[in-house]
């Protein structure tokens, strides 16, 4: 038996051009877990509606962020991975959901070095049915077509690991050192309330009354995103010591006409600029790598936004990205797993 770990992250378009972000967008919007309508409604929707006008907006939103050597998740999600194998003496090997670098590929990889063992590492530390789910579900697909022989075991959502939350902590503790705030933002990806009625294990415990998400366990919550936010927040909101009303949780990139989960960023943003707040910080807990929607819809769109309404000082905290400290969370994750194998095997 050879172990080896395959690191997951969302994707990217190949290029900035309108085409290959059609190309992107097409595959991501018609996973039937990120737009979960019915198949004919999904495609009057994606294909009749999104992709007529989305793209090249789109296009234009990655033009702004895009790096030389690409795009910042991909060559963020590379530079970890990288360092990730130079700490560990097994195969590791990265995959993307979406793109041109699939998880067919990165398992491919895995395989053709001798690896029978896989670990998945979906790189989001909360679950939610458009990104951890339909990882899972992708991986059981291709296991049980091309790679029968292969075993996998998941990685839940790692939203309340000790060590991960004192990075995130640390992360921003860093980025405010000695800088003057009033307010810091906890700005996560949204997604439609529908998404967690779906994943409500409790048997339709979640009302999504704005109670019971907060107040009950992790245990029933283990595939609710809004709880798994929340949560973040609170824990990292204790470990830096915020005073209550300095801080909050809000959900941002919102798509359609459905409610998603509130309240939304860009209003928050709007309202805290015009309630007289002159100096604000966000940081976006729900990204590992710094993306589209923390450099452009944040940094830039966020930052004029509260400009707009008289905000001064508008401060974005950095993804974790390839941290070292973060490369030991994700280490350590992997050593958990060698461990608990290795003593079954011993047993
Ligand atoms: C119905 C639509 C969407 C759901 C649900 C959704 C959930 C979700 N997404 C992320 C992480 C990322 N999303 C990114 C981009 C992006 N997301 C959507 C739509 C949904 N996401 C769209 C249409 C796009 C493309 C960009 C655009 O046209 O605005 C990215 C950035 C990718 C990049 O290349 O930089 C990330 C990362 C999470 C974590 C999540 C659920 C919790
Ligand atoms: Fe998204
Ligand atoms: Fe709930």
């Amino acid at each position: 038996m050879k172990k080896g770990v395959l690191l997951v992250n969302l994707g990217s378009p190949d290029s900035t051009k309108p085409k290959d972000v059609k190309k992107y967008l097409d595959e991501f919007l018609m996973d039937p877990r990120v737009i979960d309508l019915p198949k004919w409604a999904r495609v009057l929707l994606v294909k009749g509606i999104i992709l007529n006008t989305r793209p090249k907006k789109s296009a234009e939103a990655y033009a702004k962020i895009w790096w030389e050597e690409g795009s910042p998740l991909i060559v963020i999600s590379e530079r970890l991975k990288e360092k990730v194998q130079e700490k560990l003496n097994i195969p590791v090997a990265l995959a993307m959901r979406y793109g041109s670098m699939s998880l067919e590929k990165g398992l491919q990889e895995l395989v053709d070095q001798g690896v029978t063992e896989v670990k998945t590492i979906p790189l989001y530390p909360q679950f939610a049915m458009a990104t951890t789910e339909t990882i899972d579900v992708k991986v059981d697909e291709l296991v049980a077509q091309f790679f029968p022989q292969l075993k996998i075991t998941r990685t839940p959502a790692f939203y309340h690991r000790e060590d991960y939350i004192e990075v995130l902590s640390r992360s921003i503790q860093e980025k405010l050192k000695g800088l003057d705030y009033e307010h810091i933002l906890f700005s996560y990806h949204g997604v439609p309330e529908r998404h967690i009625r779906k994943s409500d294990i409790t048997n339709g415990n979640c009302k999504m009354n704005g109670k019971c998400c907060f107040k009950m366990g992790s245990e029933q919550h283990e595939f609710c995103y809004r709880h798994q936010c929340e949560i973040t927040t609170v824990n990292v909101a204790k470990k830096l010591g915020l005073k209550r009303g300095t801080y909050s949780t809000t959900f941002q990139s919102r798509l359609g006409f459905d409610p998603w989960l509130k309240p939304y960023t860009d209003r928050t943003i709007e309202r805290m600029g015009k309630n007289g707040i002159k100096k604000m910080a966000i940081v976006t807990p729900a990204f590992v790598s710094d993306c589209l929607e923390t450099l452009e819809e944040i940094a830039m769109e966020g930052e004029e936004i509260f400009h707009e309404v008289g905000g001064e000082e508008f401060t974005t905290i950095p993804c974790l990205n390839d941290r070292d400290d973060f490369v030991d969370v994700l280490i350590s994750m992997v050593e958990e797993w060698r461990i608990i194998n290795t003593d079954k095997a011993i047993a």
